[in-house]
């Protein structure tokens, strides 16, 4: 299981530090949310900041865009050295394209689903994706509950990627602590995103050591 921390639960005024302390207590990537206040009812920060935070860790990025036009957001994460990035699929009406756009500039691609939103509105494009981000929690805000029936959706990912013969990983985002990492695993999820469950701890290092079942 690989653990991507979402610095949306860590102390902003510090961010260097926190980069630091998660990269020594073994996490896989940083996860980063991008909210325009739009699309999501909150806003965070943009490729500025993403991009300032590029030399104070090692670890890959992970930018998690929950913005309407998410194209826009692309070349200056291609300069940040973005590693993967997501969009909306409720977010974004030609999927195809955007893929391509965000592949195009060597960034992995994924998409991103809200709990209600059915599998079915990706299957035409899986096999261009590179990862799923499945939410867990509706989107805007870190500390929400774990939505149960989300295990479901998660499940019948695994079951159509492999249906498809397809590799791509799955990602799953909200809500996730030590006690729902393993049902997580079981349904098929790779990639842990966990804000509350790492930052909101003292010992980061033993936070990701519980997700990682
Ligand atoms: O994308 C989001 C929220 O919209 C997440 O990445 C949160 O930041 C996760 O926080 P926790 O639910 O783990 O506290
Ligand atoms: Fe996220």
């Amino acid at each position: 299981m690989k653990i991507a921390p979402s610095i949306l639960a860590s102390d902003f005024s510090r961010l260097a530090d926190e980069l630091k302390d998660i990269e020594k207590g073994g996490a896989d990537y940083v996860h980063l949310d991008v909210m325009d206040g739009r699309f999501v009812p909150n806003l965070t920060f943009g490729v500025p900041v993403i991009q300032s935070l590029r030399p104070c860790t090692k670890l890959p990025f992970d930018v998690h865009l929950m913005t309407y036009h998410p194209e826009a957001y692309l070349e200056g994460l291609e300069a940040a050295g973005a590693h993967m990035v997501s969009f909306h699929v409720e977010a974004v009406p030609h999927l195809d394209r955007m893929i391509h756009n965000i592949k195009d500039r060597g960034i992995k691609a994924g998409i991103a689903l809200n709990p209600g939103t059915p599998l079915a509105s990706i299957e035409q494009v899986l096999s261009l994706l590179d990862f799923v981000l499945i939410m867990s929690v509706n989107p805007g805000f870190g500390g929400q509950k774990f939505i149960p029936y989300t295990l479901d959706k998660i499940a019948a990912l695994s079951a159509m990627i492999k249906e498809k013969g397809l590799s791509l990983s799955i990602e799953v985002d909200g809500g996730v602590n030590r006690d729902n990492a393993p049902l997580l695993k079981k349904a098929g999820a790779q990639i842990l995103v966990a804000g509350s469950s790492v930052f909101g701890k003292e010992d980061r290092a033993q936070a990701i050591r519980d997700l990682k079942v």
